[in-house]
């Protein structure tokens, strides 16, 4: 197994599969489209309407499976992939299709009653149980699932009790732990019978419509999250992986479902949505700096697992019939460019010592920056000092016409003040007004060249201010003036902390679209310590531990 996990690395962690439904009783009399499938995942696509040597095309794919293949079959190409959950990466597998090619049947199966049209979401579940079953001895696994609906651009849980059904908010960076949607239910599961009954409490929720393609249309995107928490019982290493199993919905262009009002507006967000997706993958083919995770939320449900470190599975569902032609060949192109995608080697969320070593920073930067408040604060006392002072001594030109000899800023000029020796209310009265003044005499007159100035030294103070905090937090504190720009600088390492994904602001920032404007879990912890410092996968305990780790 580890030899698979080396050769998926190497190839490359975006997988293709295609798979072509057969035709449906009743529809014994259609010509298909398709008119050839190799072992080596080779496809050629028939076009009706066209002769000779143009008619036909060539496609290849990871592999296909022709409308014969059996669940079975389908899953055992799949299998490896699960066993990599437990190995600690995430995964991604999805199914990508036009309504009705049989994304649902893949994923879920016709009939959950009978084992051999078990989907791949069962039989994923049933063998992540038996490999943790096997591991028992050496690994303690903990497995938790939460299962979302995104329809209309806004996700649902699926496995809520509370029938109200509000909206959930996403976090929109990549959190350590897989947790998209943290306000999903998680419902821990030990056996394939504990997530037999979700699922089908998950199925009934979904919204289903009905288009003229296909009476039992699903119009929402489901995903099911299966989350996973191993800890080696010998060395206490801890290891999290998480799957997303995803059946989107019908990839179809709006005009040949003949939708209008709901139906036009739900196919619209699903184009939208399902575009998205394409400019992520690409995105992340080209090694873009930047990835549009953020366009859509099936895209931020899914960073986790989209992103270079995971390992990702798609399923391209066909329908055979003629009558899709238009529709195959624009998903097998779309299917083609996402094959094409070398995303570099996945990588496992194994040891914690990454994660470990991140805590030690975030308490260091936060210990750096306790003291730079405490810094500010004096520095603010000494600032108001210097200021009197100097106002004290540069009275006699008060009212003068040049706005450049009013401007504070310049380290000799401050030293030159810090010598001075009177203050009282009656001249801060009038320092404080001479200071107005010079504020906008500034602005308006000295113009942005004197703010670039100012913008780039305390630019450069604060990258001393960031080599002290490194050794630190100790600055020299010669000058008074570099003093008071390290306190600006050190705003900016607040933000700098922000950015790194740990401050409270950015924290709310991450977590969007929550229109019942509950931050359940945000607002309680900086939520995204909270989900470094993740001791279960279940809330209600993790929440216990982490205010006592937090003390
Ligand atoms: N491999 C298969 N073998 C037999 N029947 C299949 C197969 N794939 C799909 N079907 C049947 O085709 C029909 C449509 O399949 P399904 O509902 O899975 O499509 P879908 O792509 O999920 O559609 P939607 O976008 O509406 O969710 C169903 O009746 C399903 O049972």
């Amino acid at each position: 197994m580890k030899l698979y996990n080396e050769v998926q690395d190497l190839k490359g962690n975006i997988r293709v599969y295609c798979r072509i439904r057969p035709f449906l009783p009743g529809q014994s009399k259609k010509r298909t489209t398709i008119e050839y499938i190799g072992e080596n995942g080779e496809l050629v696509v028939a076009n009706p309407l066209k002769q000779g040597k143009d008619s036909h095309r060539l496609f290849k794919f990871n592999k296909v499976f022709g409308p014969e293949a059996s669940q079975e079959e389908v899953f055992l190409d799949t299998q490896p992939l699960i066993r990599s959950v437990l190995d600690g990466y995430n995964v991604c597998i999805f199914a990508y299709g036009q309504t009705g090619s049989g994304k649902t049947y893949t994923m879920t199966g016709p009939n959950l009653s009978s084992k051999g049209d078990w989907g791949v979401n069962y039989r994923a579940l049933n063998d992540l149980f038996h490999i943790s079953q096997s591991r028992k001895n050496s690994i303690a696994y903990e497995v938790g699932v939460q299962m979302v609906e995104i329809y209309n651009e806004q996700v649902r849980d699926l496995l809520s009790s509370d029938t109200s059904q509000k909206r959930l908010g996403i976090w929109n960076t990549a959190q350590p732990n897989g947790l998209a949607v943290p306000d999903a239910s998680m419902h821990p599961v030990t056996s394939t019978a504990d997530v037999l009954e979700l699922m089908t409490i998950g199925l009934m929720n979904r919204s289903v419509g009905a288009t003229a393609l296909n009476e039992r249309s699903s119009r929402s995107h489901s995903v099911l999250t299966v989350h996973v928490r191993g800890v080696d019982l010998e060395t206490d290493a801890v290891l999290r992986g998480s799957l997303h199993l995803v059946d989107l919905a019908g990839s179809e262009r709006v005009d040949r479902s003949e939708a209008t009002g709901d139906r036009l507006r739900e196919a619209q967000h699903i184009n939208k949505s399902l575009s998205a997706l394409g400019d992520v993958v690409f995105a992340l083919a080209q090694k873009s700096p930047h990835v549009p995770y953020r366009n859509s939320k099936i895209t931020q449900v899914l960073q986790s697992s989209l992103g270079g470190q995971a390992k990702t599975l798609m399923f391209v569902q066909l329908n055979p019939d003629v009558e899709s032609y238009s529709e195959t060949i624009s998903t097998l192109k779309f299917a083609e460019r996402v094959s094409g995608v070398e995303l570099g080697a996945a990588q496992s969320n194994k040891e914690g010592r990454g994660v470990r070593e991140l805590m030690d920073q975030v308490a260091s930067l936060k210990d750096a920056v306790a003291k730079k408040d405490e810094e500010i604060g004096k520095l603010r006392l000494v600032k108001t000092s210097v200021n009197d002072e100097r106002q004290g001594m540069s009275s006699p030109r008060h009212g003068s016409s040049s706005p450049r000899r009013h401007s504070i800023g310049s380290p000799r000029q401050s030293r030159a003040l810090s010598g001075g020796k009177r203050s009282g209310l009656a001249e801060k009265a009038v320092s404080d007004r001479d200071n107005s003044s010079e504020y906008s005499d500034k602005h308006s007159e000295a113009g942005s060249q004197q703010s670039t100035d100012d913008f780039r030294h305390h630019n450069e103070l604060f990258q001393q201010s960031r080599l002290a905090v490194a050794d630190g937090g100790q600055n020299p504190t010669e000058d008074i003036e570099s003093r008071l720009a390290l306190v600006d600088g050190s705003q900016n390492l607040t933000e700098d902390i922000e950015l790194l994904g740990f401050g409270d602001a950015d924290h709310e920032e991450r977590l969007s679209d929550i229109s019942d404007g509950e931050l359940s879990m945000g607002t309680e912890t900086d939520g995204s310590l909270n989900s470094i410092v993740e001791f279960t996968l279940f809330p209600e305990t993790a929440k216990l531990r982490i205010d006592s780790a937090e003390k």
